[in-house]
């Protein structure tokens, strides 16, 4: 079965109330799992560039990655005007500048910034997906735009596109737009799921 496309705001608005309502503790919980689904993938473990996110509207936290310091550069979402994304390496304390949504990015220069092919790992953040990979997310359309490089004939070696939410987020009707480019893990508070 196959969703129709006017769902897919339906999908977004139900995803986000119910993302929203997670009492705290379930939030944190799931962070956990996931930060230890996440460090399994040897692509992790051998990542010099992983791109994270500042999470917002009770999307899972990601900083259980950074305790104990990890061995990669963490990187943070940055909006361009081009309505794309560039990566940001972020620690702890670094400045931070809120976004046009109101999500925190770094305050850097975008000559200081990375483009999207630098990363070797991507912590895409989403609404909805499906087992194989399709994934909705925050409707702007910046993960598509900043790595439809991957949607080419050969797949680009990196970065692994690894989408991270909450088990109940999975939406099997979800329908793949021809721009959507694929993930290939997605990590839940129960599970890592391989893609393709
Ligand atoms: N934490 C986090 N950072 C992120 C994203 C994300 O999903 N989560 N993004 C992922 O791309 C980018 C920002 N993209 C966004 C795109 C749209 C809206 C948004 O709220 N849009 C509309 C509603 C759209 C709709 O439902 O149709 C709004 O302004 O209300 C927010 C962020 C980059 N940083
Ligand atoms: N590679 C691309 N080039 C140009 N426009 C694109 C590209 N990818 C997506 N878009 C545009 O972005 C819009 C939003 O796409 P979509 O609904 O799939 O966003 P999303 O993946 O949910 O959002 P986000 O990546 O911000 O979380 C679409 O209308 C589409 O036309």
């Amino acid at each position: 079965m196959t969703a129709p496309r006017s769902d897919r705001r339906a999908v977004r608005e139900q995803m986000r109330a119910r993302r929203s309502a997670l009492p705290a503790a379930q939030r944190l919980a799931a962070a956990d799992a996931v930060a230890r689904h996440v460090r399994s993938l040897d692509a992790v473990r051998d990542a010099r560039y992983l791109a994270g996110y500042w999470a917002t509207g009770g999307e899972v936290p990601l900083h259980a990655l950074l305790v104990p310091a990890p061995g990669f550069v963490y990187c943070l979402p940055c909006l361009t005007s081009g309505n794309a994304l560039l990566f940001a390496p972020w620690r702890a304390g670094d400045a931070l500048v809120q976004n046009r949504y109101g999500i925190p990015e770094p305050d850097l220069a975008p000559s200081s910034c990375l483009p999207p092919d630098a990363m070797d790992v991507v912590l895409v953040p989403l609404l909805a997906f499906t087992t194989d990979g399709v994934r909705l997310g925050a409707g702007g359309g910046y993960y598509d735009r900043s790595f439809a490089f991957l949607q080419a004939a050969q797949r680009a070696a990196k970065p692994l596109l690894v989408g991270v939410g909450y088990a109940f987020q999975q939406h099997d009707g979800l329908q793949a737009e021809p721009w959507d480019v694929g993930l290939d893990y997605i990590a839940t508070e129960r599970a890592l799921i391989r893609c393709r």
